[in-house]
């Protein structure tokens, strides 16, 4: 198969993970024959630098031309402790979601057997957790009007939208995902507060006569916050808003290990965008510590999702899973024995193909 793919690394750790990423992509083109052709190019405050704009229109076109993206991460410390910053690397990947129409994000959360002793959670609770949120990317908060300060600076507004095609369209995933595993959506919001969250919940009890198969239920996200951590279990499909999916994800990614762990895809009306859900993490950006499962998995979701290529995704995955077991990570999950980034994505890419004994 033929695929042309942009890869947009992006900010902080982003090109590193992306690179273990690749390593993995290029051993499944090895192992089953197929052409995938890479096209880099600038976003966030790497765009910045280059052209002064975080999401620049030879970016974009570079997105739209592909097949697929893979995106790293976005966010520099110089615009996070500058409040005042005219222009953000966030804003660049806010405007990649809009203009790509990348309405839908899938985050699935999964404890793994072999870090089960390290999560700060009990074992017992967390062993065998496998729920997917589906995450609205387009609206609500993140891009309601207005938003901005009052004249004289001493308030600022922003504005939570939501219209009923806004939350249908990404509801029916969410239906037809539990479809085909545990056949219960959880919709997740604060709707004993916000009239947002009243819509949301009005027009996915009007979907629910269409899933006569699928049990739907309702929790408040305060509450949710809380279940995700004392009951993962409980959960199939979680469906919710942009904001609330942001902050549950990166506290479910506990129950995975670490932030760096979970994968994503974000669909889209024409091309899809993959991107671990973790952000640029300054911090450990050139130190080779950089957990790249996240970035990795997410190119096995690129190839199941936007190439239908199922068992070239699950030969990522099972290959992901051999260097958990084995002990190939970071030192986010082993502080005593980790390795660096650029090995685990060497080994990852290196059992893809002895697995399959290329
Ligand atoms: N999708 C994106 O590009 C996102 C970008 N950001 C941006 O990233 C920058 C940093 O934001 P933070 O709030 O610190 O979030 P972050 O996700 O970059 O890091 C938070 C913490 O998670 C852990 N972590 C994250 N990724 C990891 C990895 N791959 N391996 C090991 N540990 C990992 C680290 O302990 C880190 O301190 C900001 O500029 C922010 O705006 C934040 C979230 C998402
Ligand atoms: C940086 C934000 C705009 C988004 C974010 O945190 C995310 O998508 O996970
Ligand atoms: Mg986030």
């Amino acid at each position: 198969m033929k695929k042309k793919i942009a890869i947009l690394p992006g900010d902080g750790i982003g090109p590193e993970v992306t690179k273990q990423a690749l390593k993995s992509l290029k051993s499944i083109e090895e192992a089953f024959g197929h052409e995938f052709t890479y096209t880099e190019a600038h976003v966030g405050a790497a765009a910045i630098d280059a052209t002064g704009d975080p999401f620049p229109q030879q970016t974009e076109d570079v997105c739209r031309a592909a097949d697929a993206i893979l995106f790293g991460a976005i966010g520099h410390p110089k615009y996070d402790n500058d409040p005042k910053a005219k222009v953000r690397p966030e804003q660049g990947l806010l405007a990649m979601r809009k203009k790509l129409n990348l309405f839908a994000n899938v985050r699935p959360v999964k404890s793994y057997d072999a870090l089960l002793s390290k999560s700060p959670l009990k074992e017992s609770i967390i062993q065998g957790t496998d729920f997917v949120v589906f995450r609205e990317l387009t609206g609500g908060i993140y891009f309601g009007q207005p938003r901005g300060r009052s004249e004289d600076g001493n308030q600022a507004f922003d504005t939570c939208n939501y219209s009923k095609e806004e939350i249908t369209r990404i509801a029916k995933l969410a239906f037809q995902a539990a479809g085909n595993r545990g056949k219960k959506v959880t919709l997740v919001d604060k709707a004993n507060v916000l009239a947002t969250s009243r819509l949301w919940r009005e027009t996915v009890q009007e979907m629910a006569s269409d899933y006569p198969d699928i049990q739907l239920d309702f929790m408040f996200v305060d509450n949710a916050a809380m279940k995700i951590i004392q009951n993962p279990k409980d959960f199939d499909v979680v469906l919710t808003e942009n904001m609330f999916g942001d902050i549950i994800t990166d506290e479910a990614s506990v129950i995975a290990g670490s932030l760096g762990m979970l994968p994503s895809a974000s669909i889209g009306t024409a091309q899809s965008l993959f991107e671990p859900i973790h952000g640029s993490y300054p911090q450990a950006a050139g130190k080779d510590i950089a957990n790249p499962f996240g970035a990795i998995l997410s190119a096995a979701m690129l190839l199941e999702y936007s190439f239908g290529l199922v068992e070239e995704s699950k030969a990522i995955q099972d290959a992901v899973l051999k260097a958990v077991d084995d002990g190939f990570v970071t030192e986010d999950i082993d502080r005593e024995n980790p390795v660096g980034t650029e090995e685990v994505g060497d080994k990852v890419a290196a059992y893809i193909k002895e697995m399959l004994a290329v």
